[in-house]
């Protein structure tokens, strides 16, 4: 679907296609445990949210140089630019590579190089959040803030993913105030498999500007209250919640309901390469199970540019919220 929209909620590494992870294995020499690219898109069911992480983590190995950071990147926005994106805040995980040896200053620049030529080739306008692991320690988040200040000038945000359940938002209050004072705004990810409470601290230890899925908000009439109060952006993420079995179908996931509270809620992919589409195919895909109509995509278009990092540039985000109210759907 080519609604102008901002993608909110992707992680650079969950681009990551079977074709691609096969093409850098080879050149770089790395042994997949897999055969051929059919042979690993079975591999794609997972239970839950740590089944996926162990398969999304296991790839990464392919991803080793500059270059490689460059190609994943320029291949996720080429996708994104067939399917109406305008903007995209994109998710990396140093960790992730800095535990395999890989310098962050690898993965900033690479990703940088594609991020750098998007606005000419692509026309997406683009800005980088760095995530904290949230299963590892908050002193290796403390040693990962600190390891990329020379690289600040390119990361607008930090925020936190991986396994939720038992590792709350509260375990990082000291690298998410050391974050903020050094400028860096702040979302984290919350109420995806974990309870509400979990939405709070993000939002009152953590003091977010945003929640990352936030789907087990509707648990908690109060903090639904809370999120529309203060009109805080939801970034959902209704493939990821099916695949990853946090709603059981598509036809059952929340988001209508969601809208209807008066939630700011925003549609994006997640993880696209593991989870069966990217951001237009996940607006195709809800409005057709939830019987969305045209004026309500459009709203939730609205919504991303609304909920976008974009306070630097008030005219460019009016100029995209122009180009939603103009789109005419075929
Ligand atoms: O959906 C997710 N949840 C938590 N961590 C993640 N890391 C990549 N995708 C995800
Ligand atoms: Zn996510």
């Amino acid at each position: 679907m080519h609604l102008p929209k901002a993608e909110l909620h992707l992680h650079i590494e969950g681009t990551l296609e079977p074709e691609l992870a096969f093409e850098l294995a080879e050149r770089g020499g790395v042994q997949l445990p897999y055969a051929t690219t059919e042979e690993l898109r079975r591999a794609y069911r997972f239970d839950d949210l740590q089944s996926f992480l162990d398969l999304y983590y296991a790839l990464m190995a392919v991803l080793r140089t500059e270059d490689d950071f460059d190609r994943l990147a320029d291949a996720y926005l080429a996708r994104a630019a067939g399917q109406g994106v305008r903007h995209a805040e994109i998710f990396f995980d140093p960790q992730a590579h800095t535990a395999r040896g890989v310098e962050i200053g690898t993965v900033v620049e690479g990703l940088a190089r594609a991020l750098d030529r998007s606005e000419e080739r692509y026309g997406i306008s683009t800005q980088l959040i760095m995530c904290f692991l949230r299963d590892r320690s908050a002193e290796s988040a403390l040693e990962t803030l600190e390891a990329a200040k020379p690289y600040l000038h390119r990361i607008a945000a930090v925020g936190l993913d991986s396994a939720e359940v038992g590792n709350p938002p509260s375990k990082f209050r000291e690298v998410y105030e050391a974050a903020a004072a050094l400028g860096l705004r702040k979302v984290a990810h919350a109420g995806e498999e974990g309870p509400p409470a979990y939405v709070w601290e993000a939002l009152d230890v953590l003091g977010v500007e945003r929640v990352d899925h936030g789907l087990r908000s509707m648990e908690d009439p109060e903090l639904v209250e809370r999120l529309v109060r203060d009109r805080v952006p939801l970034t959902l993420c209704p493939l990821s919640n099916v695949r990853l079995r946090a709603v059981d179908t598509l036809e059952e996931h929340p988001l209508k309901e969601m809208m209807e509270a008066g939630l700011l809620v925003t549609v994006n992919s997640d993880d696209p390469a593991y989870f069966g589409g990217y951001v237009g195919d996940t607006f195709h895909a809800v409005h057709e199970a939830l019987d969305l109509g045209r004026e309500q995509l459009r709203e939730i278009a609205r919504n991303s540019f609304l909920a976008a990092f974009l306070d630097h540039d008030e005219e460019r985000r009016a100029a995209y919220l122009a180009e939603v109210d103009a789109y005419v759907f075929p």
